[in-house]
């Protein structure tokens, strides 16, 4: 799992080593390694420009023009509030043969140093104009300009950065917004950083975190999913969601529903009935796609929420618990609950999500006992104890109707396979994104074929070794 940690955190921890180290040698070190990424991306081009704003962001570049004339590279800064750029890197990179220009022109590379850690709200406009006008791969110094660093919120022009440069540790930008290729610089910040604020799944926690059948296992022993949704109007989610269930573990699923001929027909391997009262047991229950809001899907969700097994509870089981709060009452308090709200279902929970989407996603999560899964480009999924897991999709062919079925349904096979429900929210969602990515390879895609690659993308997360 990689770390992520906010940029107060990063400051303090910052200002901590700053006391025991010579001044100015922290700026110098990550000034060092953004010329060193830049000599790379440059690849024997020769002319970079920098842009250059009043903070220590500015200075990062300026000492970075500073390194690259050293290199015998052309460099050219706009500043861009000259009475407040940071004076001895400026001075270092006039020492070395720099430019300063009013605006950059045939340059092969844009070094962003406009503002970093302690950028807010949308760029000013002096800042934003040069941003508009970049013609040239830029590499951002930090964060690209015009992201918010803690939240990869953007109001406004910003950088779309090729490469990004970080230092000391990674922020929660780097997770949540596209900021290129991202870089980091050792600071030797380590013991100063306790915990991170944010993880981010890699690869290998969601292969080894996927359940596989072992020697003594059967159909039971890996966890039986149910899967409550579908109705005669909207069959298909219950065919997505469990087909989804079916292809993400070996155990068995159970379908509960008023669309049981449509999944049998597709799914000859689920167990099919027309009502949750004949379903049998499960060891966790998806809840909502299709369902509808009517009585009887109260009923259904009621019934679930009494089961006394984990439940994943998307779609229209969250329309009806906004509703109707009484359903809350149902829920045995013991067993875990992951929600899944797209924004608009989270408006009718908890109101408007706003631009901080890990704080939205940590209220609710807080507010119900329940991990929280808020769905967009950038998946958020907080636990009630404070974690937050954050996997941004690297397309967007997932935005697709159904596509949201399909999540549910993998979400709850490892439930029912016992994964603890904030990591089997975060290895969902990035099975998925994953599917979505290998089904479309470049053209659009409908749900049924990101279903379809749920198996591809689960090899692709497997250690290479494991049969
Ligand atoms: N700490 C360390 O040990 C190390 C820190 N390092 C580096 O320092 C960076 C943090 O530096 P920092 O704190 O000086 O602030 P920074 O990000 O340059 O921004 C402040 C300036 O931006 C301006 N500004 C604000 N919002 C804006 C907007 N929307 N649009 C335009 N401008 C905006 C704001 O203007 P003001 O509000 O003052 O008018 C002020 O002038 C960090 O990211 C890393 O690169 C490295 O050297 C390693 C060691
Ligand atoms: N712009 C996007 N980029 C990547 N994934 C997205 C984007 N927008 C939505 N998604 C993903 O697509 C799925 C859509 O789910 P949902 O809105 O519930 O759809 P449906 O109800 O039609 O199944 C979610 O997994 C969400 O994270
Ligand atoms: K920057």
């Amino acid at each position: 799992m990689r770390g992520l940690w906010t940029t107060a955190r990063v400051k303090a921890a910052e200002d901590r080593v700053m006391a025991r180290v010579p001044a100015g040698s922290l700026m110098r070190r990550a000034a060092f390694g953004v010329a060193t990424v830049a000599l790379e991306v440059l690849a024997g081009r020769r002319r970079v420009g920098l842009l250059v704003g009043a903070g220590n962001n500015g200075g990062d570049a300026l000492w970075a023009g500073y390194y690259l004339r050293r290199r015998g590279v052309s460099v050219a800064a706009v500043l861009l509030d000259p009475p407040r750029a940071h004076a001895e890197g400026l001075a270092a990179f006039r020492r070395a043969g720099g430019r300063v220009v009013e605006r950059l022109v045939d340059v092969d590379l844009v070094i962003d140093g406009i503002v970093g850690l302690s950028g807010r709200g949308p760029l000013r406009p002096a800042a934003a104009e040069h941003v508009a006008h970049l013609d040239a791969p830029v590499l951002a110094v930090d964060s690209p300009s015009g992201v918010d660093p803690d939240t990869g919120a953007v109001d406004g022009p910003a950088v779309r950065a090729a490469v990004t440069v970080t230092f000391g540790c990674l922020k929660p930008v780097h997770a949540l917004a596209d900021c290129g290729d991202v870089r980091l610089v050792d600071l030797g910040l380590g013991a100063e950083l306790a915990g991170p604020d944010l993880l981010e799944l890699e690869v290998s926690d969601v292969g080894a975190a996927w359940p596989v059948p072992g020697p003594t296992d059967d159909k039971y022993t890996q966890g039986v999913t149910g899967i409550a949704a579908g109705s005669a109007t909207y069959p298909g989610a219950a065919v997505l969601a469990t087909g989804a269930a079916v292809l993400a573990t070996s155990g068995m699923v159970r379908y509960a529903g008023a669309a049981a001929e449509h999944v049998r027909s597709r799914w000859p391997e689920a167990i099919c009935t027309g009502s949750i009262t004949d379903a049998g047991r499960v060891q966790a229950w998806v809840v909502g796609p299709g369902l509808g809001t009517g009585l009887g899907a109260e009923g259904v969700l009621r019934a679930v929420l009494e089961a006394g097994v984990p439940v994943c509870a998307d779609a229209d089981a969250i329309t009806m618990l906004a509703n109707n709060p009484d359903l809350w009452d149902a829920r045995d308090p013991d067993t875990p609950l992951v929600l899944t709200p797209h924004d608009r279902e989270y408006e009718r929970l908890a109101g408007k999500v706003g631009d901080d989407r890990v704080a939205a996603a940590r209220r609710v999560a807080e507010k119900f006992d329940a991990v929280v899964l808020l769905k967009g480009h950038a998946t958020v999924v907080a636990g009630p104890d404070g974690r937050v897991l954050v996997n941004r999709a690297r397309t967007s062919w997932a935005a697709t109707a159904g596509s949201g079925d399909v999540l549910s349904g993998l979400i709850g096979a490892l439930l029912a396979a016992g994964v603890d429900p904030l990591l089997a929210a975060g290895c969902a969602a990035r099975v998925h994104v994953l599917a979505a990515e290998l089904a479309a390879d470049g053209a659009p895609i409908p749900a049924s074929s990101l279903l379809a690659s749920v198996p591809d993308a689960i090899r692709a997360v497997r250690p290479l070794s494991s049969p």
